[in-house]
């Protein structure tokens, strides 16, 4: 049964929309991904936290949900914005609908507008704060409310994703690592089969961990407050740094803490992963006007030349101009905007991309940079 429900944004525009998953009130950037299908990856990407996210492809919900295709534990966006909700799912491995999934965990779903207007509108005047709610429906009203919230720029939501505790990825699960257990070299009985990895969770999305378990890696997952001597007391063979939401800047102690790190290990970091390694280089980061999302952000590598299909969720990024080139190799350009992503230190084995190489959802050309990796601990 839907109601009535309205979206304000920060700049006065509001939109009269349909709420299916009933009463409710959210708030968040607003930004959209043009991607067709992983809308429950999408949803479970600990990188939306603090966002409400449009959709630019018009049905959705048609395939519902399942436990396996999830990014996190749980849904991370604001809220969910879709052209038409589809009510009845046609796919033998849904387990619920997507309104019943949204509802299950608190999360607005809302449709019954032009998501093609709304888009055109952030692409122009960028990505900006916004409330949807069903309870106050009067525009001045909830365009004021929009302008009270607080900005994304200058706040930490990595705290609000890592995990507390560090945990061991076994067979796809997470195995928790005992109040009792050490974190030291030990910990890596089986060294010496396989490499050993500490993976910062400042956001991580499950695909990565697949990935990483792929690649025949032992994976140690640590909060992202991890500090840098427990690292090393765990001797592990490489470090990940992980994607995740929110501005980089103020995740000052991961900086610090890579920082300390480069030259220990190799170091390979994803999307916001890039963007912490790029400050500890002395980098800067910048707002993009509205974030690269989908899953078809054309990226070519310059080793090779090829052009890579690539999934992108991001809305900042490192000002290339602020790296050294004496110390930093690009390795990949965004080809529909130049922006930067992908660079190499070139003393220290460190490694990083803007863009998702695990998809999770979204095409797999960059599969390759795992064994990258690999490669890189095999030469360490
Ligand atoms: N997926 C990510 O890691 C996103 C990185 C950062 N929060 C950004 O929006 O640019």
């Amino acid at each position: 049964m839907k109601m009535d429900a309205l979206i304000a944004l920060e700049d006065g525009r509001t939109f009269p929309c349909a709420s299916f998953t009933g009463p409710g009130e959210t708030w968040g950037e607003l930004v959209f991904n043009t991607g067709m299908t992983g809308y429950q990856e999408i949803l479970t990407d600990p990188s939306y936290r603090g966002q409400i996210v449009t959709m630019t492809y018009p049905l959705i919900g048609n395939y519902g949900v399942n436990p396996e295709d999830v990014e996190s534990d749980r849904i991370q966006v604001a809220g969910f914005i879709v052209r038409e909700y589809q009510a009845f799912p046609s796919n033998f491995r849904a387990t619920d609908t997507l309104a019943d999934y949204l509802k299950s965990q608190g999360i607005m779903g809302i449709d019954d507008l032009d998501t093609r207007a709304l888009t055109r509108h952030i692409r122009n005047a960028g990505a900006m704060r916004a409330v949807i709610s069903t309870r106050d429906l009067d525009p001045a009203s909830l365009v004021r409310r929009a302008r009270e919230t607080p900005s994304l720029v200058g706040r930490d939501l990595v705290r609000e994703v890592s995990t507390r505790i560090p945990y061991r990825w076994v067979a796809g699960e997470r195995v928790p690592i005992g109040e009792d257990t050490a974190l030291d070299a030990t910990l890596w009985r089986e060294k010496g089969t396989k490499f050993s990895v500490v993976a910062f969770d400042f956001g991580i999305k499950y695909n990565i961990l697949r990935c990483l378990a792929a690649a025949g890696f032992e994976i140690v997952v640590v909060p992202a407050s991890t500090g840098a001597a427990a690292v090393r007391a765990m001797a592990p063979d490489g470090i990940f740094l992980s994607n995740g939401p929110g501005d980089p800047e103020p995740v000052t102690y991961a900086v610090e803490t890579i920082r300390s790190l480069l030259g220990y290990r190799p170091l390979f970091g994803i999307c916001l992963g890039q963007q912490l390694l790029g400050l500890a280089l002395g980098g800067r980061t910048y707002k993009l006007k509205f974030g690269h999302r989908g899953a078809n952000q054309p990226v070519k590598n310059l080793d090779t030349g090829r052009i890579e299909i690539t999934s992108q969720n991001h809305g900042f990024s490192v000002d290339m101009a602020s790296l050294s080139a004496d110390e930093i190799e690009v390795s990949h350009v965004n080809l529909n905007d130049q922006t930067l992503e992908g660079f190499r230190h070139r003393s220290y084995p460190a490694f990083s991309v803007q863009y998702h190489p695990e998809a999770s959802p979204g095409p797999h050309d960059s599969r390759y940079l795992f064994e990258t990796f690999s490669k890189m601990m095999a030469a360490a």
